[in-house]
């Protein structure tokens, strides 16, 4: 069976105008896994409330990260693409889960070259219902209504693989070398505390509290919260940082259910307050720079800090195409097509 590979990231609207900007968005947040409630009520919120504003709003913070060639998340995965692409002999697609460079055109482009087999790779490196499940349930949509013949694996969550925790920790060392911090913060993606209960498979693990993510047990295959914050001790460990010089916080909070804490603005507002004066962070939910790190942590995050008094504020850039997270991509998607070629 001839194998190929489809990457799939986020998505970005096609220009930083309020034009494209809202049928984005309205793709995006009508996703029943990203705002999961039901559809009268979804409606009424993306259509009836979030899209007369956001889409304004929204496209001011493109246009300020937006480059000559186009959205970074897409021109950054792209490269990553063109990177991965180097070092395998399998056709590497690239896809996105909202917007024109959708999951049906990869799909087709890798039946063109005669693949039978893909192995599909949602580049987050934790699980959330709203990024790695609704890549692997619309793929799957797809497959069975336009590729029956096709067959798909996914490559799982990969948070806690020590490959990925080298990588990482790796590139905060280079990063944050010759630059003196005070704190290293973990920011990542916030999701409603919702999201994580529904995906509790023992039905009463995740209480979301001080000791449940840190209590062993098989919820933690999709905890979301749990995968971030093991994220964290693992880079923790491997770069000898200080109990106390490091934390985690969730970014990005939309509506006004509760969503992870502590909040990523009202962390970064504190530790200034609090003396804090060089504060470095990085954003290990995300793969590929994008609008909530260049805008929302790079740009919003140093105001708030300087506001109150911070000095140095620094960001580690997301792992992007950086030749060592190429490296163990390649090798994953290597692996994968010699296991497969071993007759069972
Ligand atoms: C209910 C709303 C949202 C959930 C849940 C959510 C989860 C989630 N998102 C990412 C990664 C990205 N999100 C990005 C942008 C973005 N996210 C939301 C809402 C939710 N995300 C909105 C409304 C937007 C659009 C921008 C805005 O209007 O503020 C992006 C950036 C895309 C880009 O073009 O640069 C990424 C990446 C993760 C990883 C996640 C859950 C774990
Ligand atoms: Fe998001
Ligand atoms: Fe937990």
């Amino acid at each position: 069976m001839k194998k190929g590979v489809l990457l799939v990231n986020l998505g970005s609207p096609d220009s930083p105008t309020p034009e494209d900007v809202k049928p984005y968005l309205s793709e995006f947040l009508m996703d029943e896994r990203v705002i999961d409630v039901p559809l009268w009520l979804r409606t009424f919120i993306v259509k009836g409330i979030i899209l007369n504003t956001r889409p304004k709003a929204s496209a001011e913070a493109y246009q300020k990260i937006w480059w000559e060639e186009g959205s970074p998340l897409i021109v950054i995965s792209e490269r990553l693409q063109k990177k991965i692409q180097q070092n395998t002999d399998l056709p590497v697609a690239l896809a996105m889960r909202y917007g024109s460079m959708t999951i049906q055109k990869g799909l087709q482009e890798l039946v063109d070259k005669g693949v039978e087999e893909v192995f599909l790779m949602p580049l987050y490196p934790q699980f959330a219902m709203a990024t790695t499940e609704t890549i692997l349930v619309l793929a799957e949509d797809i497959r069975k209504e336009h590729f029956p013949h096709l067959k798909i694996s996914d490559l799982k969550a990969f948070y806690n693989r020590e490959d990925y925790i080298d990588v990482l920790s790796n590139s905060i060392a280079r990063h944050l070398k010759g630059k003196p911090y005070d704190h290293l913060l973990f920011s990542y993606h916030g999701v409603p505390e919702r999201h994580i209960r529904k995906r509790d498979i023992t039905k009463s693990h995740c209480k979301i509290d001080k000791s449940c993510c840190v209590t062993p047990s098989p919820a933690h295959e999709y905890c979301y919260r749990h995968q971030c914050l093991e994220v964290t001790r693992l880079v923790a460990e491997k770069l000898n940082l200080k109990e106390g010089t490091y934390s985690s916080s969730f970014q990005s909070r939309l509506g006004i259910d509760p969503w992870l804490q502590p909040p990523t603005d009202l962390t970064i507002e504190r530790m200034g307050k609090n003396g804090v004066q060089n504060l470095a962070v990085v954003t290990p939910a995300f793969v590929s720079d994008c609008l909530e790190t260049l805008e929302e942590i790079a740009m919003e995050g140093q105001e708030i800090f300087h506001e109150v008094g911070g000095k140095e504020f620094t960001t580690v850039p997301c792992l992007n195409d950086d030749d060592e997270f190429v490296e163990i991509l390649s090798n994953w998607i290597n692996d994968w097509a010699t296991l497969q070629a071993v007759p069972v």
